[in-house]
């Protein structure tokens, strides 16, 4: 085990409790962390990246205690945070440089190391050029690469496909699980297909809660007697919409084929399919404590 996270709790000024009790522990492997916009998702990547300290609980990597003894893990750590400012007068490979002068990389080490990242993050063209003039995308890019820097046995990526394309996305996916054997990678999102096909393990979080913690395969068992499909016509929709979980709706002439997440049958004309992740996600968010559960019966 590398991660030994114990009962932490985050609150905030004003009194918002951002993490609430959180415990749970991981080895080497890809760790996706999913939840709705202000789960705790953040706050809880922010402690682990050791910027800011728990109100109580505690974290320990490799058996140390984050809080009391930050460097031991930020010379393991790589992190690429939500919202990633760079320094916009430097070219792409000056800014790795000057992260990898940071992180104490020998300069021939980080030489080396530099030019493969910016050749496996598709750089390389704009490897000099000011980064001022970078899209979006290269700019996530740049952040992933500083990340990686000296190769960190704890990598953290808060959101770190916003600003990818599809093609970009399916190459990070790849980049991530190389080496998962040795590292661990979090990996938080609420796009669930981010991390579907590479987490070994899935944390889901509400309201600062762990609601869920399994393999992808584990938490679809869940509800694989949940998830139902049925044709409806539009005002239909919009009832069934009221009262279950609509996870996707597809047009059929002037009818709908509608995939439905609800506990007992949610329409007379509903039929059992097969589980998604996604439908794992939305069942148990949907369900998070204190909800009534989704038992309308049709
Ligand atoms: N510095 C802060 N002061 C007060 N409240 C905060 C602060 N940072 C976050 N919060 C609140 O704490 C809760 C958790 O926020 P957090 O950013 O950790 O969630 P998240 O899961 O990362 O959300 P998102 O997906 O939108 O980034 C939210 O209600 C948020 O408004």
């Amino acid at each position: 085990m590398l991660l030994d996270i114990q009962e932490l709790t985050q609150s905030y000024k004003g009194g918002k409790l951002a993490i609430d009790q959180l415990s749970l522990t991981a080895g080497a492997g890809i760790l996706g962390l999913l939840g709705p916009n202000g789960a705790g998702k953040t706050s809880l990547m922010r402690i682990l990246a050791t910027i800011s300290q728990p109100s109580s609980g505690k974290a320990l990597w490799r058996g140390q205690d984050i809080a009391m003894n930050p460097s031991q893990l930020r010379g393991e750590l790589g992190y690429l945070p939500q919202y990633f400012g760079v320094y916009d007068q430097l070219s792409g490979r000056e800014f790795l440089h000057y992260l990898a002068g940071m992180k104490g990389l020998k300069h021939a080490d980080a030489d080396k190391q530099i030019s493969e990242l910016l050749a496996r993050l598709n750089l390389l063209p704009v490897a000099d050029t000011s980064l001022s003039q970078y899209s979006g995308g290269m700019r996530q890019r740049i952040g992933i690469a500083q990340a990686l820097l000296n190769d960190p046995a704890l990598l953290i990526v808060d959101e770190p496909t916003v600003g990818l394309d599809p093609q970009e996305r399916a190459g990070f996916r790849q980049l991530l699980s190389e080496g998962r054997e040795e590292r661990l990678v979090i990996l938080s999102t609420h796009i669930v297909s981010d991390v579907e096909s590479i987490a070994d393990t899935i944390a889901i979080m509400a309201a600062g809660k762990l609601i869920q913690l399994g393999s992808p395969q584990a938490l679809q068992a869940k509800v694989a007697d949940k998830c139902w499909q049925c044709t409806v016509s539009p005002a239909e929709l919009t009832e069934l919409q009221r009262d279950f979980v609509v996870s996707h709706s597809t047009r059929q002439g002037d009818r709908l084929l509608v995939n439905l997440v609800a506990d007992l049958c949610p329409h007379p004309g509903a039929q059992r399919r097969a589980p998604s992740l996604e439908d794992a996600y939305l069942y148990f968010v949907a369900n998070k404590p204190g909800q009534a559960p989704l038992t309308k019966v049709a």
